[in-house]
């Protein structure tokens, strides 16, 4: 199945509901979608977005038709970011989630819930000794990649952590996801490996990136070699964007701002004003929605 143009037309399909999902805040309010091409903008329904969203229930379907996702992150320090992240997905209707986190983290991780399927194989380099290292990266490629067939969607960073060992792994995961055509939703410090490394996701037209202020600051100043400019946000998106080579970013904001490097589409409906940390994780989550 997978490779198969069937597969990829899903995983396209996928995709681009997926970005339906960028809206991010109370679904019985109101909201607008303003799409701007060469100075023209569009407004979309926010009850038919979260329509084309949210999976049907079918009597005829069997369990992994409505989205089988996987989110790679979770460590010693971290280990709400990915729940939020991986059980947002189940809420809006996927079928399995599964989290690949460190071994520290995964026993907290599953306690949190019965329904997550948690992989307990990233390895940071305080548990790893050096001429280990490369045996072991090996064996954490082998063991995701092993799944990654089955996946719809990955979301890589939620909780991460910065090890570079531990990066290191997760890039290779990366790659592989590329190579299968699978789609990838890169968020926390997942933003921050790939700012490092843009070739990752550089002209990959499958990958989505949800920098918040800080992670988005990062990528102009990488990408683009100058500061945010606020006065022309929509302008300023659509150039990292095309400069990625056409991958998709959500810059989160007071206005969530989207592009793909052609069009820019921003999502201005207000929701709560709380600003706790978790809240762009469970967005990460809802974005790999089918
Ligand atoms: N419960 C958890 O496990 C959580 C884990 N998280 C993880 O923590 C890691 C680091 O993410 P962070 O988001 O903390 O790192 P960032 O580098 O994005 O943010 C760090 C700092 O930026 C500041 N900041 C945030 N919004 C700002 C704004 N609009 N203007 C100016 N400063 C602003 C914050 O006060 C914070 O001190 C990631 O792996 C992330 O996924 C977070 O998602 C929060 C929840
Ligand atoms: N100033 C703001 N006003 C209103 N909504 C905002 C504001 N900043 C961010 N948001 C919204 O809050 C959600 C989370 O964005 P935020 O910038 O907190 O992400 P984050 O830092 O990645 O979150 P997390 O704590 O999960 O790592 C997004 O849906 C974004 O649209």
């Amino acid at each position: 199945m997978l490779g198969s143009s069937s597969s990829i037309i899903r995983r396209q399909q996928f995709l681009i509901r997926a970005l339906g999902g960028c809206f991010k805040k109370q679904t019985h309010q109101r909201f607008t979608m303003q799409s701007m091409m060469s100075g023209s903008a569009l407004e979309a329904d926010a009850l038919s977005v979260l329509r084309s969203i949210t999976p049907t229930l079918d009597p005829t379907r069997h369990k992994g038709q409505a989205g089988k996702i996987a989110v790679i992150g979770g460590c010693r320090e971290y280990t709400g970011a990915p729940y939020f992240s991986a059980i947002s997905a189940l809420k809006i209707g996927a079928d399995l989630s599964h989290v690949f986190c460190t071994k520290d983290a995964a026993p907290v991780i599953k306690s949190y819930s019965p329904e997550l399927i948690v992989h307990p194989v990233l390895e940071e380099s305080y548990s790893v000794r050096d001429e280990d290292k490369i045996s072991i990266s090996k064996k954490v490629l082998a063991e995701v990649e092993k799944w990654m067939e089955r996946f719809d969607c990955l979301v890589v960073g939620p909780g991460l952590g910065r090890d570079p060992f531990l990066l290191d792994c997760v890039s290779g995961i990366i790659k592989h996801a590329r190579e299968s055509n699978v789609p990838v939703v890169i968020d926390g410090d997942g933003l921050f490996l790939v700012t490092n490394s843009l070739d990752l996701v550089s002209g990959y037209p499958l990958a989505i990136l949800t920098p918040n202020v800080n992670e988005y600051k990062r990528l102009v100043q990488k990408v683009l070699n100058c500061e945010v400019n606020d006065q022309d946000a929509p302008e300023q998106l659509l150039l990292l964007a095309k400069r990625i080579g056409g991958v998709t970013i959500l810059r989160k904001g007071i206005s969530d701002l989207i592009s793909d490097g052609e069009t820019v589409s921003s999502v201005s409906m207000y929701g709560s004003p709380r600003r706790c940390g978790g809240q762009g994780d469970i967005l990460s989550g809802r974005q790999v929605i089918q």
